[in-house]
């Protein structure tokens, strides 16, 4: 059989996926797994294709620190327990700057040049790359594809483009990127199944994980997002602050002492929902507790969600539908609701037993607009991409590496 590795690495957790290629080219998904809560309550757990638990396992804190611990553990599990051997790997890699619109099969000189955006995304792209680079050394003749969260937001007009700087540094790659583009284009792509209508008109998808974002879809395609150059910008996150006075970053420089790499640090790891709860980074953690400054976090959270949407009800000229997706945004109920009373102004308004239950449209029959809860799948649209750019190419190579 066939199979396609996916590897998803995001700021708290790396997801993973087999995928059996059938007949006509139709992907079967053979195996889902993940390790989460990393740095805060790690845990390996797995499902057959069917959804039979496979593994389920605690770590203490120290043996999973970081995304490296996390990767090295899950890629052990899959090759000597499972002994998984795929004819292909396709990777979420973060960053893929101004050039790259679309999933590339990558190489030597592809790694270089992603490598480039180490410094944009420190959270994510070296992990993005570190696997790549691993499997081109071990395994060089196994197809593996990039697939970039800025490439769905190629498609912004100029305007959204640009940051007021002069265009020197815009030509050299100093822009609004946008990122979380492989979730809102599985969004594009589910939503014209869910209501046809809708999926033409114009709709706010917030992304709500571990890292956040919101994206303006018109007619699908995107139009807008809170995140620009870096995955800092826009709303609060598990550890970043997003939006923020870049008056603030130039007072950490010359009153607090604090240099490039501290203010680095400072910014990806020791802010956001961590940094202003002083508890944790973790949505689940922040709403059992009672702590004044916990409660602080979640307000400034769905505060910040609902000045967003504003502008990018503005960037769409009006909206026509809600979508929550990501960790928070299809698991917290009370989250939803406080997100949809401010946007009360909008007439959004829902529907709290469905909204309890999570099902799939949440507004009440009164809502001016509707909400729905749309599961993103990050990996299957990986697995879609390194398929289509594989069968572009002959894959003999790689059956014979693996056969060796
Ligand atoms: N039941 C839940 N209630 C509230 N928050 C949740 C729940 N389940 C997951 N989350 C939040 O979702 C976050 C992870 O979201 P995810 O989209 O998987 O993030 P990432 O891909 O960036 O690692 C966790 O940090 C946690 O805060
Ligand atoms: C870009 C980004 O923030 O990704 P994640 O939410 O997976 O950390
Ligand atoms: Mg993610």
């Amino acid at each position: 059989m066939d199979t396609i590795l996916v590897v998803n690495a995001g700021s708290s957790s790396v997801k993973f996926r087999i995928y059996s290629i059938e007949n006509e080219g139709m992907l079967r998904q053979q195996l889902k797994g993940q390790i989460d809560g990393i740095g805060s309550r790690p845990r390996l757990r797995a499902s057959g294709g069917e959804g039979d638990p496979l593994a389920d396992r605690a770590y203490p804190i120290d043996a999973v620190p970081d995304l490296p611990s996390a990767m090295e553990i899950a890629g052990a599990w899959l090759r000597d327990e499972l002994c998984i051997h795929p004819i292909a790997v396709g990777h979420r890699v973060v960053h893929g700057g101004p050039d790259y619109d679309r999933p590339i099969q990558v190489d030597h000189g592809v790694v270089t040049r992603l490598e480039r955006f180490i410094a944009l995304a420190p959270l994510h792209q070296p992990h993005n790359l570190a696997p790549i680079r691993s499997i081109l050394a071990n395994f060089p003749a196994l197809p593996q594809v990039a697939c970039f969260d800025t490439a769905f937001h190629r498609t912004h007009s100029a305007v959204a483009d640009h940051y007021a700087i002069p265009h020197g540094l815009h030509a050299e790659g100093v822009r609004r990127y946008g990122f979380h583009g492989l979730s809102y284009e599985y969004i594009a792509k589910t939503l014209p199944k869910i209501a046809p209508k809708i999926a033409k008109e114009r709709v706010i998808v917030a992304h709500l994980g571990s890292g956040a974002s919101m994206c303006a879809l018109s007619g699908g395609r995107s139009i807008e997002s809170t995140m620009g150059f870096t995955a800092l910008d826009g709303l609060p996150m598990g550890t970043r602050p997003g939006q923020i006075d870049p008056g603030v970053v130039l007072y950490l420089i010359s009153e607090k002492g604090m240099s490039a790499a501290n203010v680095q640090n400072f910014l990806y790891r020791d802010c956001g929902l961590k940094g202003l709860s002083g508890i944790s980074n973790d949505m689940r953690e922040l709403e059992t507790s009672d702590s004044f400054n916990a409660r602080l976090a979640i307000d400034y959270f769905v505060y910040r969600i609902g000045l967003n949407a504003g502008m990018l009800a503005a960037a769409l000229q009006g909206l026509d539908a809600f979508v929550f997706t990501a960790g928070i945004g299809e698991n917290s109920a009370t989250i939803r609701a406080r997100v949809a009373s401010q946007l009360g102004w909008l007439g959004v308004s829902l529907d709290q037993a469905e909204n309890a239950r999570h099902s799939r449209l949440i507004s009440g029959s009164n809502s001016r607009i509707p909400v729905y809860i749309v599961p993103t799948d990050e990996e299957l649209m990986i697995a879609q991409h390194t398929l289509s750019l594989l069968t572009k190419r002959p894959t003999t190579n790689a059956r014979q590496e693996r056969a060796s």
